[in-house]
């Protein structure tokens, strides 16, 4: 491990930063697809001006059609640019981003895979007037943080420029965790030895992360853990829930959050994983307790949070646990007395699994429920809280705002229409077998 002291996703403030992952306008209608978002597009269109076209290497800004893993042409602007060791001087590889794709599909690619009668060289704006302007935006600012820098404040803009260039690239292509090799999602900052890393290792147990397969394979021989640290609060059939608190296991829980950013783009790191407790869903079987993903909540939330990361490691994705793991948070919100809400801004992917979730819950209810009920009900049954409950029904325009409040307006066939439109419910939680007490009644 590095020398830093704890590191922790967080979100809070960053609406407005421009989050490169954040569920734009596109999630209602894609839906089934992978990738599911978009990328700003628009905005970026706007913000640049074509130069010239370009010769050999392509130019970093470059925009050219791409044959990507569907063997279809995808429009792609190239990010970052390399010599491949055993060619000749223009023999490069080069990172590129799919425009109308999400950045967890930015990759490496060949010159074949590039169509290069569409080549079209840009020089961006934006990235010109960084360089001289001392002037840092919000979105600046995050990427700092993601790469630990301390008293950034100061950093003039060329220091600033060179952290953009630090981010924008994947740093680590794959990870190892117990039986699955997983190609990672996005930037995450390890300490700095690890920077030349194609591959990283981690315990499956105790989230170690190493270089090398023989030092894992030695850690493993030595490694006591067969399970998260911390309490099993939930157990039914192979499924256990365990609650670490980032307090008394700091390391686990920075591991945790170095292994969790690889595949969250728009969370900030923070430095205090103290403040905060993981609940990290495991399959069970002779062999131990497996990862399947978890949650993070902070101890003490004033924006009534109740949960401020989610993740699903992508091997056991789509198969119900996101739900199950949203579900979770909001029975231990019920349990507190409190209602909840995820923390901003959502991925595209969290946005939808969020909408899912919370358009079965209520229309569960309201197909069950005779008479009338209010917001404030749902939201009490729920924990649910009440502009999550009016964002989502107000989607489904299934509320209308009569003599100045809100009203539901459910009709049966709607309902069942939205019902099955939503997808699958998830996994469910057996409350009964939830053993918990709250932070706050403890000590
Ligand atoms: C507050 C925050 O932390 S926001 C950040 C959220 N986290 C991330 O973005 C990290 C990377 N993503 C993930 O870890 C996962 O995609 C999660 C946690 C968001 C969802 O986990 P999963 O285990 O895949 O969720 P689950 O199987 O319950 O599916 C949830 C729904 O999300 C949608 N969904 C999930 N993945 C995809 C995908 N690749 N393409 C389209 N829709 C998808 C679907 O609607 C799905 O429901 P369905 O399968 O019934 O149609």
């Amino acid at each position: 491990m590095g020398s830093i002291e704890g590191i922790m996703p967080e979100n809070g403030g960053a609406a407005a930063a421009a989050p490169l992952c954040n569920g734009r306008a596109m999630l209602s209608s894609a839906m089934e697809v992978d990738p599911v978002s978009p990328a700003s597009g628009g905005n970026d269109e706007a913000a640049t001006k074509k130069v010239k076209s370009g010769g050999f290497p392509l130019e970093v800004g470059t925009r050219v059609m791409c044959r990507w893993r569907d063997q279809n042409l995808h429009p792609v602007k190239v990010i970052e640019r390399r010599k491949l060791p055993s060619g000749g001087p223009n023999d490069y590889e080069y990172y590129v981003h799919y425009t109308e794709f999400n950045r967890r599909l930015d990759e490496w690619v060949k010159l074949q895979q590039l169509d290069l009668r569409t080549v079209e060289t840009y020089l961006d704006e934006k990235m010109e007037d960084k360089a001289t302007s001392l002037k840092m935006t919000r979105h600046q600012k995050r990427k700092i943080d993601e790469t630990h820098v301390e008293g950034h404040e100061e950093l003039d803009a060329a220091s600033l420029r060179e952290h953009e260039e630090f981010t924008k690239v994947k740093n680590i292509a794959k990870i190892e965790l117990g039986r699955y090799e997983i190609d990672t999602w996005y930037f995450s900052p390890f300490p700095p030895e690890y920077n030349d890393c194609f591959k990283m290792y981690f315990c499956e147990f105790c989230l170690n992360f190493m270089k090398r397969k023989e030092q894992l394979q030695r850690h493993m021989r030595k490694c006591d853990l067969k399970h998260p640290p911390g309490d099993e609060i939930y157990r039914s059939g192979t499924l256990s829930m365990f609650e670490v608190d980032g307090k008394k296991n700091k390391v686990y829980a920075q591991n945790l959050c170095y292994l969790a950013k690889l595949f969250l783009d728009h969370k900030t790191l923070y430095y205090d994983v103290d403040l905060f407790l993981f609940y990290v869903l495991c399959e069970c079987d002779d062999r131990g307790c497996h990862m399947v993903g978890y949650f993070s909540k902070e101890k003490h939330s004033e924006e009534s949070y109740n949960l401020a990361c989610i993740l699903t490691l992508p091997p056991y994705q789509r198969k119900g646990y996101g739900k199950f793991l949203i579900a979770f948070s909001y029975e231990l919100s019920k349990k507190e007395g409190k209602v909840g809400t995820p923390e901003r801004p959502l991925s595209d992917l969290g946005l939808l699994s969020y909408r899912g979730y919370w358009t079965r819950v209520l229309l569960d209810i309201l197909k069950k429920h005779k008479g009338n009920i209010s917001i404030k009900e749902l939201s009490d049954m729920t924990a649910i809280k009440v502009d999550d409950i009016l964002s989502t029904l107000q989607s489904l325009e299934l509320i209308q705002y009569r003599k100045g409040q809100h009203v539901i307006c459910a009709d049966p066939k709607v309902l069942d229409r939205h019902l099955k439109a939503a997808g699958r419910g998830g996994l469910e939680v057996d409350v009964a077998k939830l053993i918990w007490i709250p932070y706050k009644e403890q000590s």
